[in-house]
């Protein structure tokens, strides 16, 4: 088996995959990976704090909730017990909301086995500390290894079994460098990888989580500007202009810029800004054709991570003193009351400046030109 290293190396051991995998939460993201998992053969179980959901994803094989009428595959064991969901688990997957972790790692410390690994699947940056969610899960599971998995994965497509590809990745310790493949990203890669879900192995968990984070404030500035009438070319520009925030935010932690072009940085931020079958998006998109904030999505509570999570890019550039201005615009609109077309308008009429950071020109530009945009 070949895995990593910039030299093929063939690995006597094969990785052994987890016997039963645990997914907490039990949202569109969590019920889609259970299936991942049940499908790849794994014995699942999924921890849910809805007893209609859980009551129906054991009797009916569906999550009425999050992925109406999509069949599961049998075999999945929902619980609202903690405990129960955990109780013999190989692996976790860590699936509910960004803002939810702190709380969610300590309800499962008392009862996850020993050294169990955990796969972080939400994306964010913790609001107060700016710390990446893999550092607030190691603060509180200290003897557990924590990583992630991420990458362009709408959950209703893989949950219909639509080919999916996904980025897991856990720093390699220097006996995971030894064996390869007994590290916990070889062992989740060979748990999930099925023939529709398919996925790569990193050892750079910084740049998986900060793509994860700066790519749905990003989907909202593409959506935002989409609603306002911009076209195709301007929201091309904007996805590029973002990534070289995610660059920006990744050098900072040390994670590594050919992960910020991998799946989990430009692959996740291409699927987002493209289709409204995102939430960061949509709220962009309505919110840019002038919608008011309490009435998107119906007046429906609907995660969106960019929300959230503007607040907590923006605390943490403004005090390490980086330049983010999409990331900084998505903030100013939603949690400052500025408008969307004057606020982009201000955007584009930015000095000119170099393309690539750190080659330092700026150009302020001669004339201002005043541009009427029309759907
Ligand atoms: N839906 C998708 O296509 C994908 C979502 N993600 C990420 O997965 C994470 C979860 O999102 P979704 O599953 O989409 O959300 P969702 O809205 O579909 O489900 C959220 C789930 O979290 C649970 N939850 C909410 N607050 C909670 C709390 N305080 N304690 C315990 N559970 C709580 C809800 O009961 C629900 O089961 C997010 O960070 C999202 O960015 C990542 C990849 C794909
Ligand atoms: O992360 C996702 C796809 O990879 C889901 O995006 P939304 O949270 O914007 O729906």
């Amino acid at each position: 088996m070949t895995y990593l290293g910039t030299q093929a190396e063939d690995l006597s051991s094969p990785s052994l995959p987890f016997r039963k995998i645990c997914v907490v939460g039990a949202g569109s993201w969590g019920t889609a990976l259970a299936s991942v998992a049940r499908s790849a053969g794994r014995e699942t179980s999924i921890w849910g704090r809805d007893e209609a959901t859980v009551e129906a994803i054991n009797s009916r094989l569906e999550n009425p909730k999050y992925l109406p009428g999509i069949p599961l595959p049998e075999g999945i064991r929902a619980t609202t017990d903690i405990a129960e969901a955990l109780d013999g688990a190989e692996a976790v997957l860590l699936v509910t909301p960004s803002r939810t972790l702190r709380d969610i790692c300590l309800q499962m410390r008392p009862h996850l086995g020993k050294g169990v690994p955990i796969a972080l699947c939400a994306k964010g940056i913790e609001a107060g500390t700016g710390c990446l969610l893999s550092e607030v899960a190691s603060e509180i599971l200290t003897d557990h290894q924590i990583g992630a998995l991420s990458g362009p994965t709408f959950a209703s497509e893989t949950a219909r079994g639509h080919l999916t590809a996904a980025t897991i990745a856990f720093q390699f310790s220097y006996a995971d460098r030894l064996d390869t493949a007994s590290s916990p990203a070889a062992r989740f890669a060979v748990s999930l990888g099925s023939d529709f879900f398919r996925p790569y192995i990193s050892d750079d968990l910084v740049g998986v989580e900060v793509g994860g984070a700066i790519k749905n404030v990003i989907a909202i500035a593409c959506g935002m500007m989409t609603g306002a009438g911009y076209a195709e070319n301007t929201r091309a520009a904007l996805i590029v202009r973002g990534m070289d925030e995610m660059k920006t935010l990744a050098d900072v932690f040390g994670g590594r810029r050919e992960t910020v072009t991998g799946l989990a940085g430009a692959g996740d931020l291409t699927l987002t800004c493209s289709s409204q079958t995102s939430r960061n998006m949509s709220l962009g998109v309505q919110l840019g054709r002038g919608i008011p904030r309490e009435h998107c999505f119906d007046g429906k509570a609907v995660v969106v991570e960019g929300e959230v999570n503007s607040v907590s890019v923006m605390d943490l550039a403004r005090r390490m003193k980086l330049e983010m201005p999409i990331c900084e615009c998505v903030y100013r609109i939603l949690h400052q009351g500025a408008d969307v077309k004057e606020t982009f308008a201000e955007f584009w009429a930015r000095p000119i400046e170099g393309e690539r950071r750190g080659l330092s020109i700026s150009i302020d530009r001669p004339v201002a030109a005043a541009v009427e945009i029309t759907q």
